[in-house]
C-alpha cells in the first residue's frame, strides 16, 4: 500500500478517519493505492467535510434511528418520512448562497439523503429541486413569491405531469385549462378520471401545491398545447383539498414506500391567470395568447425542458445506489469464505474468478458513471443559467438540445447499470444478500423506478436517436460540420473513415490499453447510425406511413444507437480524466484499469455486431477482449476493498451488517438479529399451533 505524504495524511485524517482493524485489513493492506488519497481525489475537502456534517447531523439526532430491515406500516412510514424532512428543512444544510457558490452541493446533499434513504431525499427535493426548478425555469418574476413560500414549508409542492391513461405521450395529456376572459383566470378541469394526475410524488397525503400540465385553452376555443400552471391542491392550514380538487393517495408501491404518490382530478378549480408559468407563452389580462415559440413542437420541447435537470440529477442518484450496492457485495466477498484448495483452508469469495467477473465491472462502472453524472451535472448548471440569463443564443438552444439527448440515453444507462448491478449484488451475498436488514432489497426496490420515472428509459432512449439521426444528412453531405457545444458528436467528422476500420488489436496486452475499446466504439456507433439510417429508410419505404418506419427501427437498430452513443460519451469523458497528466501518479495505474474494464465489459455486451458489421473478424478479437475482462478482474481484486472504502458511506448510512467497515460479518449479522424485536419470543398466536389442531381434511366452518 502506498501512503500519503505526512501534512497530506493530517488534513485526510480529520476528514476521513481511519478504518478499524479487522477481517478487511489483510485486502486493505495489499491495495495499490491509498483509499484517502483516491477519496480525496474523487471529492475535494469541502465537500467532503459537507459530507461529513450531513452525516453525522443525521447519526446524532434520534429521529433518524433506525433498526435495519424493519418493515414500517405504511402510514408509520409516511409520518416518519415527512417528520424527517420538517427536521431537513430545519437543519438548512445547503443555503441559498452555498449553493449559488458551488451547486454540486445540491446533487451532494441529494445523495447523501437518498443514501439514507430514497424516499425522504425525493420527497424533500421533489418540493424543493423538482417543483421550484420547474417554476424557475418556466415561470418568471411574477412566480418569486410562491418560491419563497416553498423555501420556508409554507407550502408544499410536487410536479403533475401524468395522469391515469397517460404518461409518455405528454401530448396526449387531457386536463384543460381554459381562460375565462371575465374574472381573468383560468378553469382546471379533468375531463373524465382517466385523465386524474397520477402517480405525482408529494401529492398523496401533504403536497398544498402542484405544478400542473394542462392543454391551454383561449376564451376562442383554440387550444395552444401544453402548459403548466401553478394550482393550489390543499389549504396548507389543514390539508383539506381545495374547492373542486379531488385528491388521494395511491397506494402502496414497489419501493419508496415512505414517499406519497397521489392522484387529483379538477372540477373547475379556478386559479389567477398569473399562475400560468409563462416562459413559453403567455396569456394578456384581456385573453391575448403569445408564444416565442411559433412551432408547437418546439414549443412542446421548451415546456418540457425542465424534465431535463431531473433526468440528469438522476445519474448521480442511481449511481449512489450502485455504490451503496457494490460496497456491501465487495465488502461481503472479501470476508465471506466458502471452500479452498485444501479441506483446511477455505478462501474468500472474492477469490473466485467468477465473483470477480460477476462483481468488479459494476465497480468499475461505478467509478465511471459517477465521474460522468458529475460532470454532466455541471453541463446542466451551464444551461440553467443561460436559462435564467434568458440567453436566447443558437449555443444555448444547442445545449438544450444536447443535453436533452444525452441525458435521455445516460439515465437509461444509469439506471438500468444500477438495476442489474443492485441484482448481481444481491445474488453475489447468498442468502444474506436477501435478508431485509443487508439492505440489498431496499436498494434494488428504490433505485427502480429511476427506469421508469422522469421518462420511461425505452421511450427516452428514442429522443437520443432522434438527435442523432438528424445529423445523417449533414455527415453524408460532408456539407457542415458536426458540432456540438458538449462536444459528444464531434467525433462524428470522422464518420467515413471511422467505418474503415477495423479491429487490430492481437494480444491481451494490447487490450488493455483502454484507446482500444473507446475507437470500437467510435466504430460501433457509426456503424450503428449508418444501419439504423439505412433500417429507417427501408421502412420508410414499406410502412404505411413514418409513425410505423420509426417504431419497426428501434430494435437492434435505433435502441442500440443511443446506448452505444452513450456508452461512448461515458468513456471519452472517463478515459481523459484517466489519462489526464494532472490526475495523481499513485492514482492513475488503478483508474486506468477501472477505465479499461468498464470500456472492455461495455463493448462485450456488443460483440454479434462487432461481428456482425465486420469490424471483428475471426476467433481472436473476441477471445482477447474477453481474457482482456477476466485479467483486468483479477488485477483489481486487490484493489477492490479500498475501491469501495474511497465511496462508502458510514456504517450509520449504509446501514448493512455484512458490509461494516470494520468488517466483522458474522459478529455484526449475529448482533442484528438478536437485537431485532421479539426474535426470542414465541409468537402472539402460538395457541393456534398448540391448542387448535386441525381435523385433516374437514375444514372448519367459518361461521
Ligand atoms: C420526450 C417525449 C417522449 C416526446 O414525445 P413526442 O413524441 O410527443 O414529441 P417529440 O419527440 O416530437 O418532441 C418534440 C420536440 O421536443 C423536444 N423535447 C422534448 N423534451 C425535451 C426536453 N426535455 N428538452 C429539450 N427538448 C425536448 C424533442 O427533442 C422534439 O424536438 P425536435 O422536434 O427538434 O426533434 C415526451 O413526451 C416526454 O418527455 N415523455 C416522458 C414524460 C416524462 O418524462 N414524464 C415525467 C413526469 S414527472 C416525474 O416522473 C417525476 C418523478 C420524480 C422523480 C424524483 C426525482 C428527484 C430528482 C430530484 C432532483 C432535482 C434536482 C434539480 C437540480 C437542479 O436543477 O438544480
Ligand atoms: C415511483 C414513481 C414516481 C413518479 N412520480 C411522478 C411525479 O411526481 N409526477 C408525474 O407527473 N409523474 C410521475 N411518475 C410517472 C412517470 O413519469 C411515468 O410513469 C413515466 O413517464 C412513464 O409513463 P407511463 O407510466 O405512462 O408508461 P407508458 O408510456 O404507458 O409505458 C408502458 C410501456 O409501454 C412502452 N412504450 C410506451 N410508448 C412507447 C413507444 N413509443 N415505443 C415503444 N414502447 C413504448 C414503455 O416502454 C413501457 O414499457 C412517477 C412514476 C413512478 C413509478
Amino acid at each position: 500500500m502506498i501512503t500519503a505524504s505526512k501534512s497530506d495524511a493530517v488534513s485526510q485524517d480529520g476528514l476521513l478517519p481511519d478504518l478499524p482493524n479487522g477481517p478487511l485489513s489483510e485486502y486493505r493492506r495489499k491495495a495499490s493505492f491509498n483509499w484517502k488519497d483516491m477519496a480525496m481525489f474523487l471529492e475535494d475537502e469541502d465537500i467532503i467535510a459537507f459530507k461529513n456534517k450531513i452525516f453525522s447531523t443525521l447519526e446524532s439526532d434520534p429521529l433518524f434511528y433506525r433498526q435495519p430491515g424493519v418493515d414500517l406500516p405504511l402510514e408509520k412510514y409516511r409520518e416518519l418520512t415527512f417528520l424527517r424532512c420538517k427536521k431537513i428543512f430545519e437543519y438548512n444544510f445547503l443555503t441559498f448562497e452555498a449553493t449559488m457558490e458551488k451547486p454540486q452541493k445540491m446533487l451532494v446533499l441529494i445523495n447523501c439523503l437518498g443514501m439514507y434513504d430514497w424516499s425522504l431525499s425525493t420527497k424533500y427535493f421533489l418540493d424543493t429541486q423538482v417543483f421550484g426548478v420547474a417554476i424557475g425555469n418556466t415561470g418568471s418574476e411574477r412566480h418569486e413569491t410562491i418560491l419563497h413560500q416553498t423555501q420556508n414549508m409554507e407550502i408544499f409542492g410536487c410536479l403533475a405531469l401524468t395522469e391515469l391513461s397517460h404518461g409518455s405521450n405528454t401530448k396526449a395529456i387531457r386536463t384543460t385549462a381554459r381562460f375565462d376572459a371575465s374574472t381573468k383566470e383560468f378553469i382546471l378541469n379533468s375531463p373524465d378520471f382517466e385523465a386524474a394526475k397520477f402517480w405525482v410524488g408529494n401529492m398523496g397525503k401533504t403536497a398544498t401545491h402542484a405544478v400542473v400540465y394542462a392543454q391551454l385553452y383561449t376564451s376562442d376555443g383554440r387550444c395552444h398545447g401544453l402548459h403548466s400552471f401553478v394550482v393550489q391542491i390543499r389549504n396548507p392550514k389543514t390539508l383539506l383539498p381545495m374547492p373542486g380538487v379531488m385528491v388521494g393517495d395511491i397506494g402502496r408501491k414497489l419501493g419508496q414506500n415512505g414517499l406519497d404518490n397521489g392522484f387529483a382530478m379538477f372540477h373547475n378549480v379556478r386559479i389567477p391567470y398569473e399562475n400560468l408559468l409563462n416562459r413559453t407563452g403567455d396569456i394578456s389580462s384581456s385573453g391575448n395568447y403569445t408564444s416565442a415559440y411559433k412551432d408547437p413542437k418546439q414549443r412542446l420541447g421548451a415546456s418540457l425542458g425542465t424534465l431535463s435537470s431531473g433526468r440528469v440529477s438522476i445519474i448521480s442518484m442511481v449511481v449512489t445506489n450502485l455504490k451503496l450496492a457494490i460496497t456491501i457485495a465487495i465488502r461481503f466477498s472479501a470476508t465471506r469464505r466458502q471452500f479452498g484448495p485444501t479441506e483446511k483452508e477455505e478462501i474468500p469469495v472474492l477469490e473466485y474468478q467468477l465473483q470477480q467477473w460477476r462483481l468488479i465491472p459494476y465497480l468499475a462502472a461505478a467509478y465511471a458513471l459517477d465521474y460522468f453524472s458529475v460532470g454532466f451535472f455541471f453541463n446542466l448548471i451551464e444551461l440553467q443559467i443561460g436559462i435564467l440569463m434568458k440567453d436566447r443564443s443558437p449555443r444555448q438552444a444547442e445545449l438544450g438540445k444536447e443535453i436533452h439527448a444525452l441525458s435521455c440515453a445516460g439515465k437509461p444507462l444509469a439506471s438500468w447499470t444500477a438495476q442489474h448491478g443492485a441484482q448481481e449484488c444481491r445474488e453475489a451475498c447468498g442468502g444474506h444478500g436477501f435478508l431485509a436488514m443487508n439492505r440489498l432489497g431496499d436498494i434494488r426496490n428504490d433505485n427502480d423506478p429511476n427506469c421508469t420515472y422522469e421518462g420511461d428509459n425505452n421511450v427516452l432512449l428514442q429522443q437520443t436517436s432522434n438527435y442523432l439521426l438528424g445529423l445523417v444528412q449533414s455527415i453524408h453531405e460532408d456539407n457542415a460540420p458536426c458540432e456540438s457545444p458538449l462536444g459528444s458528436i464531434h467525433f462524428l467528422n470522422d464518420y467515413k473513415t471511422i467505418l474503415k476500420r477495423k479491429f487490430t488489436a492481437s494480444t491481451i496486452r494490447e487490450c488493455l490499453d483502454c484507446a482500444v475499446a473507446l475507437d470500437a466504439y467510435k466504430w460501433l456507433v457509426c456503424y450503428l447510425l449508418r444501419e439504423s439510417h439505412d433500417k429507417l429508410q427501408q421502412e420508410k419505404q414499406r410502412a404505411a406511413n413514418d409513425f410505423d418506419a420509426r417504431n419497426n427501427s428501434q430494435v437492434y437498430y435505433c435502441r442500440s444507437l443511443a446506448l452505444a452513443f452513450i456508452e461512448h460519451t461515458v468513456l471519452q469523458r472517463y478515459y481523459d480524466y484517466t489519462h489526464d497528466p494532472s490526475t495523481p501518479g499513485s492514482l492513475q495505474p488503478v483508474l486506468k484499469k477501472l477505465c479499461c474494464l468498464y470500456g472492455l465489459w461495455s463493448l462485450n455486451k456488443h460483440i454479434a455486431v462487432l461481428y456482425q458489421g465486420g469490424y471483428f473478424a475471426g476467433e481472436l478479437p473476441g477471445r482477447i477482449v474477453q481474457d482482456a475482462i477476466l485479467d483486468l478482474c483479477a488485477q483489481l481484486k486487490d484493489d477492490a476493498v479500498s475501491l469501495v472504502d474511497a465511496i462508502a458511506p458510514p456504517d450509520f448510512i449504509l446501514n448493512s451488517p455484512i458490509a461494516k467497515a470494520d468488517g466483522e460479518l458474522y459478529k455484526n449479522l449475529w448482533s442484528a438479529v438478536l437485537q431485532g424485536e421479539k426474535v426470542l419470543e414465541r409468537p402472539s398466536w402460538w395457541p393456534e399451533f398448540c391448542c387448535n389442531k386441525p381435523v385433516i381434511g374437514k375444514p372448519r366452518s367459518q361461521l
